[in-house]
């Protein structure tokens, strides 16, 4: 057995804090090649920048796209018990048995993406506690959570893709958002997988008195993801400070995925770079979250599906990025200039 990579959350703190850089070399050598494609300089905008962000964390100065892994993590929430959702609780295994059989969107995705899709159930599906009334986890569960994560994470990745199914999580979602980057209920929620007006007011109320309950530890984004997060929330936290130790760039899906993550980025302010919001989702929050994360997303489809639908969606765009790096000719070969 080897040793866990943390065991409480001190030593978890201080591994989100570790300095851990990108391959300056593999930049410099990216940026060389690029410079002598048949193409005006920068022509190709933010596909250039995302080849050098690939080969940059994959410390290759050839990036590549052969094993890309696609992770929904599943978890039930005891605030869903406060009605913030238009679905009940039992959709959620429903959905994971969806996703075996191959029934969901995201297994259409995966598919035409070429992404190995794995989906890993945390605590059996028991809900976490209400955080309206308590702490949504322990230390324990919350440790063994983002374990869960951090293990599902294959070091030989090239890229991987991160979503998540629970009903009820856009709750968690904005409750952790505001703690960390300040605002109440009404300015983070958002109709989650199709809210009527009074859900809505029941999730704004449910926000905002769980803010008022944790106030007081909401200053350690360690602590705001505990009490206010959930558990397939803290495993994918988990899996992104994985993806982090093994140099292995991310595509981060919806506004869930992306506040799974946020605690991280106001531990070490460099602790997201080896991620990319892949797209923006309808989800109001996701917008003004990204914006405090200093992210642009890559795709603006309108897609508030989570499951990784928006994460898979982008991988494409990526391979299309690196087809055009390692494909095309120089001017030399071209015989141009
Ligand atoms: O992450 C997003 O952007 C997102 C936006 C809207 C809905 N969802 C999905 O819908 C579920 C949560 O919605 P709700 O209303 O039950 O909180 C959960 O399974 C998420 O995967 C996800
Ligand atoms: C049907 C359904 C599918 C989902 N996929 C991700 N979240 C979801 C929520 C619902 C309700």
């Amino acid at each position: 057995m080897s040793t866990p990579p943390f065991t409480d959350m001190d030593n978890l703190r201080a591994l989100c804090r570790e300095p851990v850089s990108s391959d300056p070399l593999a930049i410099n050598q990216i940026a060389e090649r690029e410079a002598t494609l048949t193409k005006p300089a920068g022509s190709l905008g933010r596909l250039e920048e995302l080849t050098s962000w690939l080969g940059a964390w994959q410390r290759r100065s050839t990036p590549r796209l052969e094993r890309v892994q696609t992770i929904i993590f599943a978890g039930n929430h005891g605030v869903a018990a406060q009605g913030v959702s238009a679905w009940p609780s039992d959709v959620t295994a429903l959905m994971v048995q969806n996703f075996h059989n191959g029934g969901a969107a995201i297994n259409q995705l995966s598919r035409y993406a070429d992404t190995t899709l794995t989906v890993e159930t945390l605590e059996d599906l028991r809900p976490t506690e209400d955080f309206t009334q308590t702490a949504a986890m322990d230390d324990e569960t919350f440790l063994r959570t983002l374990l869960r994560g951090f293990n599902a994470v294959s070091p030989e990745t090239d890229l991987l893709c991160l979503g998540e199914m629970g009903i009820g999580n856009t709750t968690p979602a904005a409750a952790l958002s505001a703690a960390l980057f300040g605002g109440d209920g009404k300015e983070w929620a958002g109709r989650g997988a199709g809210n009527d007006d009074e859900a809505m007011a029941r999730k704004i109320s449910a926000i905002d008195r769980a803010l008022e309950l944790h106030r007081a530890s909401l200053t350690d984004p360690l602590q705001v993801a505990r009490r206010l997060g959930g558990h397939e929330l803290a495993a994918i936290m988990g899996a992104v400070i994985a993806a982090r130790v093994h140099g292995i760039p991310v595509l981060l899906d919806g506004f869930v995925c992306t506040a799974a993550v946020a605690p991280l980025h106001v531990l070490h302010p460099e602790g997201l770079t080896h991620c990319r919001i892949a797209h923006c989702s309808a989800e109001p929050g996701h917008t003004r979250l990204a914006a405090f994360l200093e992210q642009k997303p890559l795709l603006d489809f309108g897609l508030r599906l989570g499951e990784a639908s928006g994460a898979t969606l982008a991988v494409p765009l990526l391979r299309a990025a690196l087809a055009c790096h390692t494909g095309m000719h120089t001017f030399a070969e071209a015989g141009i200039g």
